[in-house]
């Protein structure tokens, strides 16, 4: 989530697109489960937010339990291998302009490799979470754009810098300002 306002508030035609969709298709009242379906913008940004800034940068390793060949290299069974998702979405060789945010390329939905998309991982043992995960997501940044303005601290754009452990920090923590939007009054009252 902190990655997420990172990056709408340093694109704020994103976040300006992705309230309009809130307030055309949700309206006056907190959104709910059953208008995910109508939010595809904001689907493409919690994607997008994932392609740059995956939670698990580098994916929990794996062993072969039998001899197998991967992108053509003979991998002897026992062999731990780490797949580099970070790389992998910002390889220029599969993403047109790869560094900037841009929630638009999962938009037009045809012919998209689903191989070189893996917040979750892929195969037998990808993470069975992403469904929760994804709707948990949508509901929070859905409610934050909806109830709230938001606003950087200063005019600078936010320092993006990463730092990566098991999973991927903001070096500076996010610092933001917000107003209640008329929607949160009506929600308290
Ligand atoms: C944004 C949120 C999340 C992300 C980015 C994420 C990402 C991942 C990744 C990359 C893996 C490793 C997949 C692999 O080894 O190929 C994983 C595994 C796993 N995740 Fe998640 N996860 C998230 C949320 C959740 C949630 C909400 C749950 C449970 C409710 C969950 C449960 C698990 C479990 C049990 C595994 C191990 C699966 C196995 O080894 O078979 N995750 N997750």
């Amino acid at each position: 989530m902190e990655w997420a306002l990172a990056n709408l508030l340093n694109h704020p035609d994103v976040l300006g697109k992705a309230k309009a969709e809130l307030d055309a298709r949700v309206g006056d009242r907190l959104i709910e489960e059953s208008d995910f379906a109508k939010l595809h913008y904001l689907q493409s940004i919690i994607s997008e937010n994932l392609r740059l800034c995956p939670v698990t940068p580098l994916i929990p390793p794996h062993m072969p339990s039998s001899d197998c060949t991967i992108g053509g290299y003979h991998v002897p069974a026992g062999t731990i291998i780490f797949v580099n998702a970070w790389s992998l979405h910002r390889d220029p060789s599969l993403w047109d302009d790869p560094e900037s945010f841009k929630p638009e390329r999962f938009e037009s939905g045809s012919g998209f490799d689903a191989c070189k998309f893996i917040p979750f991982g892929m195969g037998r043992r990808s993470c069975p979470g992403d469904g929760l995960a994804n709707r948990v997501m949508i509901l929070t940044l859905g409610s934050l754009i909806q109830c709230f303005e938001w606003e950087r601290v200063g005019g600078d754009k936010i320092d993006m810098a990463e730092k990566t452990v098991m999973t991927m920090f903001k070096v500076e923590p996010l610092e933001l300002m917000c107003r209640a939007r008329p929607v949160l009054d009506m929600l308290l009252s």
